[in-house]
């Protein structure tokens, strides 16, 4: 069976630019891992019960893959779909850690949703199955646009690729389980303070490197202050040179 590599993602920044209801508008740069990635298969099995093989914290019906399941058969209806997932388990080889600000479960879910479309022909476009995926995570569009490098805005459905090197990254991730809405929900009580459309420019255009050259770790990742009050032992794993992705908790430095 054919193996699929779900990667990770770093944000090498991350700025807030307003509100959206409970959710906060983004401008940030998402770039691929390279050497980090799940890899998922469709597995033969004998019961036709959905079933996800791998190692998660989550109940199946917690886990992204799944809820991408669900969202497929709800927009599709494809009777081959449901017959796919009464056949064949999903098996994942987890490699990405989960709290991690790596986007793990979102490109699980994204993956798995470029799977179904290719083994079932289901023809779906890339914007169909990014908006199928945004019902799952909001950092799900950007795995199925599958660039390396990209602006994403919106509070993550506006994915525009971004034309700079691939870049490679020491990433460590501190055994801390940070919880993404926690975090956004500390940024907006405590650090509310929404970037400016000079900056907003000015950060669309330059490169990653150009970013964490001129920006700390502080400036270049709106929910690092965030996660740090609400998680202080986050502090005692913050390395020199290296910058807090997403909601944490992993740091990554370019090498
Ligand atoms: C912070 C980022 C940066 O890439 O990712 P992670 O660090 O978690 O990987 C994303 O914005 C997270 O994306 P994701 O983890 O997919 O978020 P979701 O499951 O859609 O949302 C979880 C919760 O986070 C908050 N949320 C999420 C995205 C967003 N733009 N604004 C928000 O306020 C909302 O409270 C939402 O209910
Ligand atoms: N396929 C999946 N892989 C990893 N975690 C998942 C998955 N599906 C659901 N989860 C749950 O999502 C949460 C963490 O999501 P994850 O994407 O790994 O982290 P982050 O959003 O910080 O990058 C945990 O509650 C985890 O149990």
């Amino acid at each position: 069976m054919k193996i699929y590599k779900a990667y990770a993602k770093v944000n090498t920044f991350l700025k807030i630019t307003g509100l959206r209801g409970d959710y906060h508008e983004i401008i940030s740069r998402f770039m691929r891992v390279d050497d980090l990635y799940d890899e998922l298969s469709f597995e033969k099995k004998d019961t036709p019960d959905f079933k996800i093989i791998g190692s998660f914290s989550c109940t199946t019906e917690q886990n992204t893959i799944y809820k991408a399941y669900n969202e497929l058969l709800e927009y599709t209806k494809s009777e081959s779909l449901d017959k796919l997932m009464q056949t064949y388990a999903v098996k994942v080889d987890k490699n990405i850690p989960a709290f991690a600000g790596l986007g793990g479960g979102s490109s699980d879910a994204a993956t798995y949703l470029k799977m179904c479309n290719e083994v079932l022909h289901l023809n779906l476009s890339i914007k169909e199955l990014a908006e199928i995926g945004l019902k799952v995570g909001a950092d799900v569009p950007f795995f199925i646009y599958g660039y390396d490098s990209a602006n994403v805005s919106g509070i993550g459905e506006i994915v525009e690729p971004f034309d700079e090197p691939l870049l490679k990254f020491d990433v460590y991730t501190p055994n801390i389980e940070i919880s993404t809405p926690k975090v956004y929900k500390s940024y907006r009580d405590n650090f509310f303070n929404p970037i400016n459309s000079t900056e907003l420019h000015k950060l669309k255009n330059a490169t990653s490197i150009e970013v964490l050259e001129s920006y700390s770790p502080e400036e270049a990742n709106d929910l690092f202050n965030p996660a740090l009050k609400e998680y202080p032992k986050l502090k005692k794993h913050q390395k020199d040179e290296y910058y807090f992705s997403g909601s944490g908790s992993s740091f990554f430095r370019v090498i």
